[in-house]
């Protein structure tokens, strides 16, 4: 019998994300049938409760899917299971390890990062650190370089690097995916995909949402660590890393590597031109009043809630093209896209009086909707007597789209990472290196912040973040897109 455990198991991510995935995967007969799953957390409550909890969430996520089922429902049941624990006494994990018995157990910390370090000891010495065991940890593992260090030395002394899944959600989304497949499954970007054809890339993930009642963990990160650390920076990895010989993880995860090595450190002197910082106050968003991060918070706080900054990849590839990244609560839209942005033509052709021909632009749209389009110049049709010229957007993921086909389901990102991981493939997983340079990158960020005294330009919720984000574009004659995709 294999076990997946779930620390936290009755925990927002769990009951939102974790749990609907894996009836998903089970609705589509991916489990192993012999897998056991477990929450465990310290609520005392009967195995019974915990399910009909489990249900309810995995009912409403399936009923809007259309894919709720009473017989798979049933099956996905007789996997389930509840044990109360303090996961950080070896004593308390005790009927844990029996219950599970001798097959092969899959950790998964949903829990605040701060206890991973106790939880993994006390796994450790209650036998649940065995070598086919395995661990996955959600970000943020820990706040700075420092602090990852000691939480993942502990992780260190219980596992082996091949036993320990660091997730970060991103890497499971469908279109994340399919920006590799899109560089390494066709030979027509490659070649362009560089310093002398691109003039720079720019990274958004608009969020709507505030920080609401998360504050207590956001106000000792802010959007630096939690969202640029982990997802902002692997997709810029993605993006620019150079061709990996195989899919194997360690292919992919060295060359994630070797981009976090060349990314340029922040220097003091320069982080008030090539960062910016925001925090909102209140302001219309979806129409609705909202209140400023201060007024959620209680009392005046110093932590962004936006975060903008220019990075400068220093290998030959990418030499003189930046990387534009903004992340932020409380923008107009939900909106998660990379942008590609070619160069413009060397020299035109077309002389005509509604502007010149525009340069090419590839669009990677995560959210809301999931696609890549490429912006290419084409003729108006008519006779007019001078060509006119006119963008048009071809859509890359046509094969979805077309009306004979259903789209595939949109799967929550955690299905394909919870099925690497109990299938024990790392690829989409951060390996201690990639987490540590990230580390380093963000740390001299942070610590210029601090030493030049930088502190949040406000903005009004439902806008685009502060006024220093579009300057910080202006200032290399560019701006932030504005087309969707
Ligand atoms: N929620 C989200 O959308 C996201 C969360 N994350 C990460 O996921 C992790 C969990 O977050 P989230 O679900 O929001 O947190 P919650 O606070 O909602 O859940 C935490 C869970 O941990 C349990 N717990 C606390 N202490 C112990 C302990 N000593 N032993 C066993 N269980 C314990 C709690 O239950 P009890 O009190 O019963 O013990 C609770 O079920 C964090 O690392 C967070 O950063 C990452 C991305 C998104
Ligand atoms: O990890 C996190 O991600 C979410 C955003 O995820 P998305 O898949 O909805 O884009 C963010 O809201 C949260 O603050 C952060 O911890």
């Amino acid at each position: 019998m294999a076990a997946l455990v779930l620390f936290g198991g009755g925990g927002d991510l769990a009951m939102r994300m974790l749990l609907p995935s894996l009836y998903f995967l089970d609705h589509d007969g991916l489990l192993p049938d012999d897998l056991k799953i477990i929450g465990a957390a310290r609520s005392e409550e009967s195995a019974a409760e915990y399910i009909a909890k489990v249900r309810e969430t995995c009912e409403a996520k399936a009923k809007a899917d259309n894919v709720w089922d009473e017989a798979v429902w049933k099956r996905m049941e007789a996997r389930l299971d509840y044990l109360a624990v303090d996961a950080t006494s070896a004593e308390s994990l005790k009927p844990l390890k029996d219950k599970v018995g001798q097959g092969s157990v899959t950790s998964f910390l949903a829990v605040s990062p701060s206890l991973y370090a106790k939880i993994v000891t006390a796994m450790r010495a209650a036998g649940l650190a065995e070598v086919d065991d395995r661990v996955v940890l959600e970000k943020p593992v820990g706040r700075d370089l420092k602090t990852f260090l000691e939480i993942d030395d502990a992780v260190a002394d219980a596992f082996s690097e091949n036993q320990v899944f660091r997730i970060d959600h991103y890497l499971g989304k469908e279109t994340v995916q399919n920006l590799i497949a899109l560089r390494f499954g066709n030979t027509v970007f490659e070649p362009l995909w560089n310093a002398q054809n691109i003039d720079h890339v720019q990274i958004t993930v608009g969020e709507t949402v505030g920080v609401g009642d998360r504050w207590p963990y956001y106000d000792e990160y802010g959007a630096l660590r939690d969202m640029l650390q982990n997802h902002m920076l692997q997709l810029l990895c993605l993006v620019a890393m150079e061709p990996p010989s195989d899919l194997d993880p360690e292919s992919v995860r060295n060359e994630k590597v070797k981009v976090l090595r060349s990314l340029r450190p922040i220097t003091h002197d320069e982080a008030e031109r090539v960062t910016v910082r925001g925090q909102y106050v209140g302001g219309l968003v979806d129409g609705k009043l909202v209140k400023g991060y201060d007024e959620e918070r209680g009392q005046d706080s110093d932590t962004e809630t936006f975060v903008a900054i220019r990075a400068d990849i220093d290998n030959w590839r990418w030499a003189g093209v930046p990387f534009f990244m903004r992340t932020g609560k409380r923008l107009p839209e939900k909106r998660t896209e990379i942008v590609i942005q070619f160069k413009p033509l060397p020299h035109s052709i077309f002389d005509y009086e509604d502007g010149e021909p525009q340069a090419n632009k590839m669009i990677i749209e995560l959210q809301p909707e999931e696609d890549i389009s490429l912006t290419v110049m084409n003729k108006k049709a008519g006779l007019d007597s001078r060509m006119q010229l006119q963008p048009i957007k071809m859509s890359l993921s046509w094969g979805f789209r077309d009306k004979h086909d259903t789209p595939p389901r949109r799967r929550i990102a955690y299905e394909r990472l919870l099925l690497d991981a109990l299938k024990g493939d790392s690829t989409l997983f951060v390996r201690r290196d990639e987490a540590e340079q990230a580390w380093k990158w963000v740390d001299e960020v942070s610590e210029a912040w601090v030493d030049g005294d930088v502190k949040p330009q406000e903005y009004v919720a439902g806008t685009w973040g502060p006024d220093g984000s579009d300057m910080l574009m202006a200032r290399t004659g560019r701006d932030w897109n504005t087309t969707d995709a």
